[in-house]
């Protein structure tokens, strides 16, 4: 598979250069905003990559890609799905931070392409939401929060892991995330019911994420941590080789993995404790 990668310079564009070998993928176009120093070097010296060099989005080919992965910025959205129209290909999108109006991109190019969006591409958290949303619906009286760290470079937050680990458990009380969050939380004594969001900005943390379910007596916490961003390239680098043969329509990475039809399985063959 003929892989561009858009934020290629960035730390995951870089991620997926390096690990894109391991996977039947061949990394053919690396993509650079205007603004960037980098512009035609090539993509990776020490490796043998075919002569790539980072390119602008205009200057690639069609004939150049089969599916694109984006993990630059979310002011690059609307350009990045722009692209992948106007190549006809799949788009893996995993940048955070989405705006409603960005969100809304993502839903009108799924009508003409195969579009993955993931906050987080670990197969890990994408278990995690499941979780939370069954731990939140069984407990149904805790006290939720999200408790997010990441490294001190990173411009949004929440997360936009901790922002769907919200989403979740906010279902699992029939609720959209918008009804209950409190946001995060600052001064004031906590509203019934509401889920408040902590967030961590930390030397090299790559990505640490707890959902906090909480009662007078017991406390529960599911925490998951990423040590090397080789998990998110290699969630994101399989996402792109399934979703090449889909047809159009907005997935996640719970698609890809089947993980509704995993769990229900898993569920039926289950002896009672
Ligand atoms: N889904 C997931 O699992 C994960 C998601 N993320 C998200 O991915 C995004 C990138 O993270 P990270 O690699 O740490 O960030 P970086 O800041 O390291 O990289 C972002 C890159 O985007 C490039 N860029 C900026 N503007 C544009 C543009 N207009 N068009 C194309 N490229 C542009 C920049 O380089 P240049 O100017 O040289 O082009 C920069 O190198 C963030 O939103 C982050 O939250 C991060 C980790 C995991
Ligand atoms: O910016 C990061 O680094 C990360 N961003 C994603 C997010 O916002 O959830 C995923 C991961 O935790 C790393």
């Amino acid at each position: 598979m003929k892989l561009g990668i858009i934020g290629a310079t960035g730390r995951m564009g870089q991620a997926i250069i390096r690990h894109a070998r391991y996977f039947d993928v061949r990394v053919t176009a690396a993509l650079v905003s205007q603004q960037s120093a980098r512009y035609g070097e090539p993509i990776y010296p020490n490796l043998a990559n075919g002569g790539v060099r980072f390119q602008y989005a205009h200057e690639v080919q069609p004939e150049q890609v089969d599916v694109l992965i984006d993990f630059s910025l979310p002011q690059a959205l609307a350009d990045n799905v722009a692209l992948a129209k106007r190549l006809g290909v799949a788009i893996v999108v995993c940048t955070t931070g989405l705006t409603a109006t960005q969100q809304q991109y993502l839903q009108d190019a799924a009508q003409h392409i195969p579009v993955l969006y993931a906050a987080n591409t670990s197969v890990g958290i994408t278990l995690l939401r499941h979780l939370v949303q069954l731990a939140a619906a069984v407990l149904p009286d805790t006290d939720i929060e999200v408790i997010e760290a990441h490294h001190s470079a990173k411009r949004d937050g929440p997360s936009g892991t901790a922002i769907a680990l919200g989403e979740s458990a906010a279902a699992g009380r029939g609720h959209t995330l918008s009804e209950i969050s409190a946001g995060v939380r600052a001064e004031g004594v906590r509203k019934s019911g509401s889920i408040g969001f902590s967030v961590i900005r930390a030397a090299d943390i790559i990505g640490e994420h707890t959902v906090m379910l909480a009662h007078a007596g017991e406390r529960l916490e599911l925490t998951h941590r990423v040590s090397n961003r080789r998990v998110f390239a290699q969630g994101a680098l399989q996402a792109a080789l399934w979703l090449q043969g889909q047809p159009a329509g907005l997935y996640g990475m719970a698609d890809m993995l089947q993980l509704e039809t995993q769990l229900q399985q898993l569920a039926q063959g289950m002896k009672p404790l």
